[in-house]
Formats: C-alpha cells, sequence, structure tokens
C-alpha cells in the first residue's frame, strides 16, 4: 500500500512525495509534510496518527485496525484541534465500498446474517477492517429493527461477533482479499460478494481520499462518505424474523 500510496502522488499533479517512512524511521521524519498518509499496522497506526494530528499535518489512514473504540479515541484527539482533518478509510476499493453500502440496505430486510472474509496468508489481523465496518454499517442501517440475534456465547467455530454479527476469517495462499456478506430469509439466500484480484482495485478510491484530505475537517470514516455514497434507513423494510435464525 505504501507503493501504491508513491506512485500515486508522484502521477498527480499538485502532489509530491515529502518522506518515505518505515519501520525503521523516526516519526519527526514526517514534520514538514502537509498529510500523512498511514498504511502501517494496527498496533503502530494510532501513536502515527496522534503525532500527525498534534503537530497540524493532516491524516490519511489506510492501515486497519481502527475499531469503534479506537475511533472514539481518535474523535476526541481530533475534536481538541479544531484545525484537524483526519479520513479513515477500512477499504479504497471502489468495489468493497459498494459492496458494504449494498449489505446495509440488505440487512434491513434480513435477520439472520453472517460475514465470510479471507485474505492473503500475510494478513496480520482479523477480522479485517472492511468486515468490522460492514458489520457495523448493517447495524447502524438496522435502526430500530435492533441488532440481528446471534445469541452463540462460547462457539468459537460460529466466528467473532461484530456488531453482534458473526464474523469468520480466512487467511489463505492464493487469495489477496475477499468478503462475502450471507443474508438468510425465509426460502431464500442472499449473498454480495467482493473480490479484490489487484492492489489496482485501491488506486482510484485512494486517490478521491487523498483529494479529500486536503480540506478534510474533522474526522471522516469511510470511502462511503468521501464519495457520497448514503445509506439510510430503508422506510418500508417489512418485518421478517427467521424460525431457527439464532443458535438456541
Ligand atoms: N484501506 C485499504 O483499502 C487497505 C488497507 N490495507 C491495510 O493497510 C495496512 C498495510 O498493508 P500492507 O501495505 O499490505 O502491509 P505491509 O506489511 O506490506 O506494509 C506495512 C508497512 O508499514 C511500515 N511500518 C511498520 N511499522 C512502521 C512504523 N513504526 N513507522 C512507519 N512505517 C512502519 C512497514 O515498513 P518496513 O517495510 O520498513 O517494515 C511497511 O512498509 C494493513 O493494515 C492492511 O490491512 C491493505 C490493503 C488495502
Ligand atoms: O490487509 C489487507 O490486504 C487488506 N486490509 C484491509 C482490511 O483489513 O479490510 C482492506 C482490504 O481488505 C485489504
Amino acid at each position: 500500500m505504501g507503493l501504491l500510496a508513491q506512485s500515486i502522488l508522484n502521477d498527480l499533479p499538485g502532489y509530491e512525495l515529502y518522506a518515505a517512512l518505515g519501520s525503521s524511521s523516526a516519526r519527526e521524519e514526517m514534520l514538514g509534510a502537509d498529510i500523512l498518509i498511514d498504511v502501517t499496522t494496527p498496533a503502530v497506526s494510532p501513536g502515527l496518527v496522534e503525532f500527525a494530528i498534534a503537530r497540524g499535518i493532516r491524516v490519511l489512514v489506510g492501515t486497519s485496525g481502527w475499531s469503534a473504540e479506537r475511533l472514539a479515541a481518535l474523535e476526541s484527539q481530533v475534536a481538541a484541534r479544531p484545525e484537524a482533518g483526519v479520513i479513515v478509510i477500512p477499504n479504497f476499493s471502489i468495489g468493497s465500498v459498494v459492496g458494504t453500502a449494498l449489505a446495509a440496505i440488505a440487512g434491513q430486510y434480513f435477520d439472520s446474517i453472517e460475514i465470510v472474509e479471507a485474505h492473503h496468508a500475510g494478513k496480520i489481523d482479523s477480522p479485517s477492517g472492511t468486515a468490522v465496518r460492514t458489520a457495523e454499517m448493517i447495524t447502524a442501517a438496522r435502526g430500530d429493527r435492533g441488532p440481528v440475534e446471534a445469541s452463540y456465547t462460547d462457539q468459537l467455530a460460529r466466528g467473532q461477533q461484530v456488531a453482534s454479527i458473526p464474523v469468520h476469517s480466512l487467511r489463505l495462499a492464493g487469495v489477496l482479499a475477499k468478503q462475502e456478506v450471507i443474508l438468510g430469509g425465509q426460502g431464500e439466500v442472499l449473498t454480495i460478494t467482493h473480490d479484490t484480484i489487484s492492489p489496482t482495485a485501491y488506486d482510484a478510491g485512494m486517490r478521491a481520499a487523498l483529494h479529500a484530505t486536503r480540506t478534510a475537517s474533522g474526522l471522516t470514516v469511510g470511502l462511503d462518505r468521501v464519495l457520497g455514497l448514503s445509506v439510510g434507513p430503508q422506510p418500508s423494510a417489512p418485518e421478517r424474523r427467521v424460525a431457527g435464525a439464532t443458535d438456541e
């Protein structure tokens, strides 16, 4: 992802690479830059982002691991600096963010929902940031319908519940990134699948987010926000509780 950011900066008029940091860099090397593009690791990212915000540097985050708790802490840091502009993008791929938006709409019509995500074997975190964002967006869009009813507590193989939705993570050679949101209804199953087959999938979204970071104010989360893709509760979603949807 760092190489992709560098190639975009080399290509885009009006931008230039100020410094390329790595794991052996001092974070002070970013001082003097207008924007920090953070594509590091979940362990390192919050510290780098906090350091940049405190020094008046705008931030574009692509790193995964930004849980709701981390985002809440980040929101406080941003609120304390009126000039701060921070954008966090769990997935730069246009197809992925559209798939997540579709899942947030579909989730209002189904009460049996699970997410399966697969990534390359080198990915160090699970569940993926995309799956976390997808689960949170589905549950938020359900509004008054409330969370789905995955009520098991002690069956590891049933997945980790994120915003009440079971998420199953695979780490496999031969895969880059894939996500399926599977929605079960009465007599039917809807599956929303997104496959990333090349890192070039992240190019357009990273460019759009980079442009947005120049003028961002406060904290923005999600490429959907950058693109103006909004998913609100669907007013006519009928009640359709599925017998046997829970694990009890
Ligand atoms: N939002 C999105 O669309 C996408 C997000 N991601 C996420 O982006 C992150 C990076 O993914 P990826 O590029 O594949 O991972 P890599 O492991 O290839 O790269 C991680 C980079 O972080 C650098 N790094 C580690 N520690 C530090 C530090 N303390 N200061 C500065 N740099 C540091 C490493 O430097 P060095 O080489 O010197 O060790 C390396 O260049 C992951 O969290 C991944 O999940 C990935 C793909 C898409
Ligand atoms: O590590 C990856 O590769 C990816 N990480 C992000 C995530 O955790 O969702 C985005 C994309 O899925 C690729």
